[in-house]
């Protein structure tokens, strides 16, 4: 498989490394803010490209799968809103997949979270708390906003980012999300549930990037025979059996 890298940095890096190792995986080429603008006008096709940069640089990216059709594997954080719309759009020209987090541990957490907020949710104070490396860019990680949008599917509760002053007291149906930063760590996430007189604490930490970049290329070798869409890892990690 032939790939196109965006991003040259930790992820970047941890990728060449991986792909360095598998003897039918192959860089075509990588892109950064120096050279990302070839990438829009001037790259080829390729099996797959592989973005885990900044969000500035969706506009190129955009640009290169409508040219080309090829397929799309996001790891890429921190997009507003209407970013994350235009990578959903994408899905018309190219197999497209966005994950905030692409380990295995955290799409089992996504669950076991989605059901432990389901039976407490009404009774217990949900809280969210991430850590990452003091070099993280965006606040709070895309993990975190998976696993709120995993215990909040409809939306009905309050955000609440970090505490601070005399009057922040806690009220029901808020769900705090709270962004550690520090050292060098890979990623850790919690979705705690306090209720009257018992705790829940579901967590994840990742130990190296390495699983990162292991699950987007895994990823990428399901997403480049799919049909286009926008798929989740979910649709690719555990596709729902058909029914006759
Ligand atoms: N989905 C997942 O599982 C994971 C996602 N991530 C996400 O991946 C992204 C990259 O993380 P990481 O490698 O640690 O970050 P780094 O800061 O180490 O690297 C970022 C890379 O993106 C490039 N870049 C930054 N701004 C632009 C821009 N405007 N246009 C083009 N390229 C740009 C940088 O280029 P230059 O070197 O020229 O500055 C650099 O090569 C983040 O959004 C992070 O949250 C990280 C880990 C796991
Ligand atoms: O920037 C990182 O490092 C990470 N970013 C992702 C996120 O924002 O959730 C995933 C992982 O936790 C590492």
């Amino acid at each position: 498989m032939n790939l196109l890298l965006v991003g040259t940095g930790r992820m970047g890096t941890m990728l060449r490394t991986l792909v360095e190792q598998e003897e039918d995986l192959t860089i075509l080429a990588a892109f950064h803010r120096t050279n990302l603008s070839d990438l829009e006008r001037t790259a080829p096709p390729a099996d797959v490209i592989v973005d885990f940069s900044a969000p500035d640089s969706l506009c190129a990216v955009a640009g290169y799968v409508r040219r080309t059709g090829t397929p799309l594997v996001s790891g890429t954080t921190g997009y507003l809103p209407q970013q994350m719309d235009l990578l959903r759009q994408l899905g018309n020209y190219a197999p497209v997949l966005h994950s905030a987090n692409f380990s295995i541990g955290i799409a089992v957490l996504r669950r076991l979270a989605a059901q432990a907020a389901e039976v407490l949710g009404d009774a217990f104070d949900i809280e969210i708390v991430e850590t990452h490396h003091n070099q993280k860019a965006d606040a709070p990680s895309g993990t975190a906003k998976l696993l709120l949008e995993a215990v909040d599917p409809g939306h009905t509760y309050s955000t609440v980012y970090g505490r601070e002053g005399r009057s922040a007291r806690r009220f029901p149906r808020e769900i705090g999300v709270h962004a550690l930063r520090g050292g060098t760590v890979a990623g850790a996430h919690t979705v705690s549930f306090f209720g009257p007189q018992e705790e829940l604490h579901l967590s994840h930490r990742a130990d190296n990037r390495s699983i990162f970049a292991a699950g987007a290329l895994r990823a990428a070798r399901l997403l480049v025979s799919r049909e286009p869409g926008f798929y989740a890892l979910e649709d690719l990690l555990f596709p729902t059996p058909h029914q006759p």
